[in-house]
């Protein structure tokens, strides 16, 4: 049988306490396990001292699907940003509300009924920590939901008598957003002019076989917000992430070099965040930027609720850069660059180069 996702993370188990989240609805203030000094948020060679972002959201690209240069301005984006703003995406803001209130309706739950669902220890789907949260030493002010496959049969232990409607509105959504990066793929790809694609077959990825996961986030409201971190510094492992963020939360920042810093992602009516993930990284042998991203806690009173949706190649395909004469990166497998991911974390890609 092909392997899944999921299985990658047989080999590394984590223990109890980076699974389960604190309960925040309990606290009057930021305890010091989860207070962040700029040495904690060290990623490889880059040290990110301050919460404050650098520039203002304009800077991020915004892309029009309907737009007639729509390759170049995706190809663009991706190259100098790794993060852009999709609209014209032909996902309606209802669906999206929906999606985010049912989001909402699970977190509002008490931790004993969200345990239900708790991550198992060697497992990738279900409730608790950011699996990135083992390699920093402080932990993040928010819990996660990833739903791998359908979300019925978690829907049936949350709610077992009310049910359907969770898991109608999750998977419907799935569907939309699964077609949705499809789409933003194969143009993604194009806008490469690569002009021999032989493994596109395979990499591209086929819908049928991709590997996805869904990913519900919560950054509760939080006492003192200039000492939490919603999200440490990462990348994105897949090909592409597709990313709802709830109208005025803010919080999401991206790392770009040539604006000299962090900078934030500012939510825009109706658009979606697609980012660039290691995998497409290596599809453009470099070419594309995988964003470096953080999530900041950003104000006293106000929790956040964003839903991402990861969109990578089926676990066994395998992945190499695309109709280049000089490759930077070796063919490897994807299931073994998650494992490799969830024991590496940043150095993972570098370890993937020739
Ligand atoms: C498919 C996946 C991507 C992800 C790890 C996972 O197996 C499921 C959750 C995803 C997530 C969401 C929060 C940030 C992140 C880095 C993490 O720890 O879990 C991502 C992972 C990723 O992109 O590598
Ligand atoms: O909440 C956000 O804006 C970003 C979430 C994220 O980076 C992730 O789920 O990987
Ligand atoms: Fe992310």
């Amino acid at each position: 049988m092909s392997p899944t996702i999921s299985e990658a993370y047989r080999e590394l188990p984590l223990p109890p306490h980076h699974i389960v989240p604190i309960d925040f609805g309990s606290l009057k203030s930021v305890p010091f396990s989860h207070q962040w000094f700029a040495s904690d948020t060290q990623v490889g060679k880059l040290s990110t001292p301050s919460l404050k972002p650098r520039l203002d959201s304009h800077a991020i690209p915004v892309v029009d699907l309907a737009s007639p240069d729509v390759l170049e301005r995706l190809g663009r984006a991706c190259e100098e940003w790794g993060v852009f703003q999709v609209v014209g995406h032909g996902i309606s803001s209802e669906e999206l509300e929906e999606v985010e209130s049912q989001a909402e309706r699970f977190f509002a739950l008490p931790p004993e009924v969200k345990a239900r669902v708790l991550r198992s220890p060697d497992g990738g789907a279900g409730y608790g920590i950011a699996r990135i949260s083992s390699f920093f030493s402080k932990f993040m002010w928010h819990e996660g939901f990833t739903i791998m496959g359908s979300s019925l049969d978690y829907a049936k232990q949350i709610w077992p008598h009310d049910y359907q409607h969770f898991s109608d509105v999750m998977d419907e959504y799935q569907k939309k957003v699964k077609n949705l990066s499809q789409r933003l793929m194969l143009q993604i790809l194009s806008s490469l002019k690569v002009s021999d694609l032989p493994e596109t077959s395979s990499i591209c990825p086929n819908p049928a076989t991709a590997s996805t996961a869904l990913q519900l986030n919560h950054y509760p409201s939080c006492p003192d917000p200039d000492l939490a971190l919603g999200l440490a510094p990462h990348t994105d492992s897949f090909l592409i992430t597709v990313l709802h963020q709830a109208r005025r939360a803010h919080g999401l920042q991206v790392f770009n070099d040539r604006a000299g810093g962090w900078v934030p992602v500012s939510p825009l009516q109706n658009a979606l965040v697609v980012n660039v993930g290691d995998l497409l990284h290596v599809l453009s042998n470099g070419r594309y930027v995988s964003a470096l991203h953080r999530v900041a806690v950003s104000e006293r009173s106000r929790e956040r609720v964003s839903v991402a949706y990861f969109y990578g190649p089926a676990a066994d395909a395998e992945v190499a850069p695309l109709g280049a004469a000089a490759p930077v990166y070796r063919r490897f497998k994807v299931v073994d660059y998650v494992k490799l991911k969830a024991r590496e974390l940043d150095k993972a890609m570098s370890l993937m180069r020739i």
